[in-house]
Order: C-alpha cells, then sequence, then structure tokens
C-alpha cells in the first residue's frame, strides 16, 4: 500500500534574539523562519525547515518568498505523491521550481522526516548512519561592540559551550574591524580560535588588505570576503595567502560546488542545508568538497532547533568535518520551540538518537510564535 504526500503546511515564526545580531549587511532584532509539517495517507508527519537572514539582506529568499513558493508552487506538485519516493519528488520540485532552495529543503527535510520515522530510524541511517555522536559548534559574536563580544567570548569559554567565535565584520572601514578582531583575538588567546565572515562585504581591494591583516592577527579562516559574483576575487585570495578561505554565500547547491572546486576558489564550503536546497543536495556539496579535497564546515542559516536537527543529522554522517559547526541557532532565540530540545555543551551538539531528526516542535510555542496567529504585530500586511 503506497504511503502518499496528503497535506502541506507551511508557519512562518517570528522568535526574538537573545540580543542584537549584526551583520555587515543588516541587523537582527529577531528571527524568521518557516517551519513546514507534511502529513501522510498512513497518519505519519514529517517536519522540515526553511530560513534566511535579514529579509532578503543576506542571499535570494525570505521567509515571505519561502512560504509562498512552498504553498503555492511547491505543495501543488507533490499533493498525492509517492512519500517514500523522495528523489522523485526532488526531481518534481526541481522542474517546478527553479532557485528557491531554501523552500525545497524545508519540503524536501520534512519526507526525509516522515520516511525515517514510518522505517523508525534516524534521518542519519539514510545517509549512511552517524559517524559522530557530537559535532563542535562555533559562536558567532556580533553585538557590535567589541567589549560586549569580548565578555559574551569569556561566558561562553567559562561555560564550556564554546570555544570556536566567528567574528561578523564588514560593516566598518576594514583598519577598524582588524582593530576589532585583533582585540577579541587577545582576549581568548589559545583557549580558542578566531574566524571571521565579511558576507560578501569587501572588495578585492579591501579584502587583500583585511586577509593579510587578519592572517597576522591570527584568524584561521576567512568566511565570503567578496560577493558572490566575484569568483575570480575568491580564487585570488585563496591562492594569493595561507589563511584558509571559505566559501559560502557563493554556494548555492552542488552546480556551484562544482563551479567553486574546479576553479580552485576556495579553500572550505560552509555547507548550509538551506542554501543547497535540502539535505540530499547538500550530502552532494559535501561529496563534491571531499572529491575535490576542499574542507568542510556545516554551516547555519541561524535555523531554529528544528532545522538544526536536520543538518545536525546530515554532518553527524561526515567522515571529517575539519572546521567543525556553527549550529547554534537555537541558542541565539530567546525561546527553545523544540518539544526535546538539542542537548549543547562539552563546546558541541549531541546527535539525537530519536527516528526522523530527532525531534519535533513544541506545538504551543509553535501557535504562540506564529505570524499569522491572530493578533499577532508581525501579521498586518501579510494576511
Ligand atoms: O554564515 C552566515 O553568514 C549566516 C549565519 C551564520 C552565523 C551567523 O551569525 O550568520
Ligand atoms: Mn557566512
Amino acid at each position: 500500500m503506497t504511503t502518499t504526500i496528503d497535506h502541506i503546511e507551511s508557519i512562518i515564526i517570528d522568535v526574538p534574539t537573545v540580543r542584537g545580531h549584526v551583520l555587515s549587511m543588516t541587523t537582527m532584532m529577531t528571527q524568521s523562519v518557516v517551519l513546514v509539517r507534511v502529513r501522510f495517507s498512513d497518519g505519519s508527519a514529517g517536519w522540515g525547515e526553511g530560513a534566511s537572514i535579514g529579509g532578503l539582506s543576506y542571499g535570494p529568499e525570505s521567509v515571505e518568498s519561502i512560504k509562498l513558493a512552498i504553498d503555492s508552487y511547491i505543495a501543488p506538485v507533490l499533493m498525492g505523491r509517492d512519500a517514500d519516493r523522495i528523489a522523485a519528488a526532488s526531481g518534481l520540485m526541481a522542474r517546478a521550481v527553479k532557485g528557491n532552495h531554501a523552500a525545497r529543503a524545508a519540503v524536501e527535510t520534512a519526507l526525509w522526516d516522515g520516511l525515517a520515522r514510518r522505517l523508525g530510524v534516524p534521518v542519519a541511517q539514510l545517509f549512511g548512519g552517524r559517524i559522530h555522536d557530537r559535532l563542535p559548534v562555533a559562536w558567532t559574536l556580533a553585538s557590535g561592540n567589541s567589549e560586549t563580544d569580548i565578555a559574551e567570548a569569556e561566558r561562553m569559554l567559562s561555560e564550556r559551550r564554546h570555544r570556536d567565535f566567528k567574528l561578523k565584520i564588514g560593516k566598518r572601514k576594514v583598519k577598524e574591524d582588524l582593530a576589532h578582531v585583533a582585540a577579541i583575538a587577545r582576549a581568548v588567546g589559545d583557549r580558542g580560535t578566531i574566524r571571521v565572515d565579511v558576507n560578501q562585504a569587501w572588495s578585492l581591494t579591501e579584502a587583500r588588505y583585511g586577509v593579510r591583516g587578519l592572517q597576522e592577527i591570527g584568524c584561521v579562516l576567512i568566511e565570503q570576503p567578496v560577493p558572490r559574483e566575484r569568483l575570480d576575487g575568491l580564487r585570488a585570495l585563496t591562492q594569493g595567502y595561507e589563511i584558509a578561505i571559505m566559501a559560502d554565500e557563493v554556494l548555492q547547491g552542488p552546480a556551484d560546488a562544482m563551479r567553486v572546486a574546479a576553479e580552485r576558489a576556495a579553500d572550505v564550503f560552509a555547507v548550509k542545508v538551506c542554501q543547497s536546497g535540502g539535505l540530499m543536495p547538500a550530502a552532494e556539496v559535501i561529496a563534491i568538497a571531499r572529491a575535490a579535497g576542499i574542507g568542510l564546515y556545516g554551516g547555519t542559516m541561524l535555523e531554529s532547533g528544528l532545522g538544526t536537527a536536520a543538518a545536525v543529522q546530515l554532518f553527524a554522517t561526515v567522515p571529517e568535518l575539519a572546521w567543525g559547526t556553527e549550529l547554534f541557532g537555537p541558542l541565539l532565540l530567546t525561546e527553545e520551540i523544540l518539544a526535546e530540545p538539542l542537548r549543547y555543551g562539552d563546546f558541541s551538539v549531541a546527535v539525537p538518537d530519536g527516528p526522523g531528526i530527532g525531534t519535533v516542535p513544541d506545538p504551543d510555542k509553535v501557535k504562540f510564535y506564529r505570524r499569522d496567529r491572530p493578533g499577532s504585530l508581525m501579521a498586518v500586511g501579510t494576511a
């Protein structure tokens, strides 16, 4: 008896962040994500999540575009389809929806969650089984103020929650950013590592000065220093300096991964389920990096615990995440939306044991934070 896809519901939730999160192109006071629940004909269900950052300021999708793509274009082509044939469903989505990778990832993840639950195994099992029981988790220091960031780093170190720190830069002049990073690097010392994420903000000229300065400070990794269109610039920086250069926004799926690898334009790939287009496309990005000898880092789109749990399932199966992960999304939110939260500690996150992605949302939290709840301030104009 075939199990079919019977109902797809997409829910925008808006949750405050624990502090302002200052990136080069936006400052976040809340994080908005799209939770997707797929119900199947046998009564089983699967959950997925699509996320982006700062509306449309980080990349090509926003929660509103993710919800629209799912409701108007993805759901109609998947209704009634065989729930266990995820490769076929992904093919239907790819034909009906170009781009919109976070929207496709949210639905594809829910299909994996549902299938794994019907089989009674973790999603990791469907990708070869876990190798790791825990994954290292970096923290992003992005208060916008050096002293605040230093105090935060001290707290993360003393709580043994994080010791790899990613600093958001690119909003200030290069010289000011270098002073900011140097101050934090001095404070952290050899208790942890310092990386930066420029979020595409530098020109190639600024990047040459920035990369040289960061290398001298002892930074170990520089993420997406130049715009995603400047693959020549990313390659010049990768080839021209010892410090590792990481591709992020330029990686919108396996085809981009192939292009960056062929050009030798990065030392490391930030693998993101939403940017890749789902768990299977993210696994393809990982395969390309491994074949090309490019380092791997488990990236985040600041998903809630739900999307983070899905990413944990996939990254647990990767033999070597040489640069760890940044799967801290739920820790940036003032509220835990999962019924069973992910377990963080000892500078890492535990891979959940249960079936599927290993957890489900707390229905009361979803009800409280959903944008379309009666009386929600955010609902104005989105009806
Ligand atoms: O990599 C990005 O730019 C997206 C995200 C990851 C951590 C963070 O603070 O922002
Ligand atoms: Mn990034």
